[in-house]
């Protein structure tokens, strides 16, 4: 069965629960107490799509402001992103805007957007309209789903329905640009310099924290 490597990265403002929804696809768990990520963290996990195995190289990057500018060296030759905003805070969804539009200008150019709403079990507290995010998703073109890192709603999906849109690797071949198969680490940020590795199943790796630039 062929493999596909798939460069993924996360991108949104701090504390919309963008590691914790790595941790939910890669590890089936939730952490209440989980920190802030410094830099970005690094995990993969492999699953059967069809018939290949795609491999998520899953770039998790810290939203906080002063990391800001390392933004790129992680959606540089990704396949996709998945843009995540919380659905209890307005500006979260402001600042997934001005992230779409950072990657429409310096972005691969085919890459694959996917919009997360997480925090979908807290309903009670929305400040943003499934409907609203929907329709935004719908005119750029991109995947939307309402998640739920805590509850496990919708992180596979993302996750699958990039698959989806991932470009069969023959139309790759003919030079398609913005997604990878296999030397998806070509051009990947430098390497890590904190390395605390915690549970690692056999399909999974991960190697957290504090990456530099070089
Ligand atoms: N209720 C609820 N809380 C969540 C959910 N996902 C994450 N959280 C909580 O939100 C907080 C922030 O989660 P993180 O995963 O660290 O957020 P982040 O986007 O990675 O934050 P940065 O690393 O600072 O960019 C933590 O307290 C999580 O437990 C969710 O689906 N529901």
């Amino acid at each position: 069965m062929a493999l596909r490597e798939l460069k993924v990265c996360l991108l949104g403002d701090t504390g919309v629960g963008k590691s914790s929804i790595v941790w939910r696809f890669v590890e089936d768990s939730f952490d209440p107490n989980i920190n802030p990520t410094i830099g970005a963290s690094f995990m993969t996990k492999t699953v059967q799509y069809q018939n290949e195995l795609h491999k998520f190289l899953i770039w998790d990057t810290a939203g906080q402001e002063r990391f800001r500018a390392l933004a790129p060296m992680y959606y540089r030759g990704s396949a996709a992103a998945i843009i995540v905003y919380d659905i209890t805070k307005e500006e979260s969804f402001q600042t997934l805007k001005n992230w779409v539009k950072e990657l429409r200008q310096h972005g691969p150019p085919n890459i694959v957007v996917a919009i997360a709403g997480n925090k979908c079990d807290l309903s009670d507290a929305r400040e943003v309209t499934e409907k609203d995010a929907k329709d935004y998703a719908d005119s750029i073109h991109a995947i939307f789903v309402e998640t739920s890192a805590k509850n496990a709603i919708n992180i596979n999906e993302v996750f699958i329905e990039i698959s989806q849109r991932i470009p069969a690797v023959d139309s790759g071949r003919r030079g398609r640009e913005g997604f990878q198969t296999a030397p998806a680490a070509v051009g990947d940020p430098p390497h890590l310099l904190l390395m605390t590795t915690p549970r690692v199943s056999p399909e999974t790796t991960r190697r957290p924290s504090n990456i530099q630039p070089e």
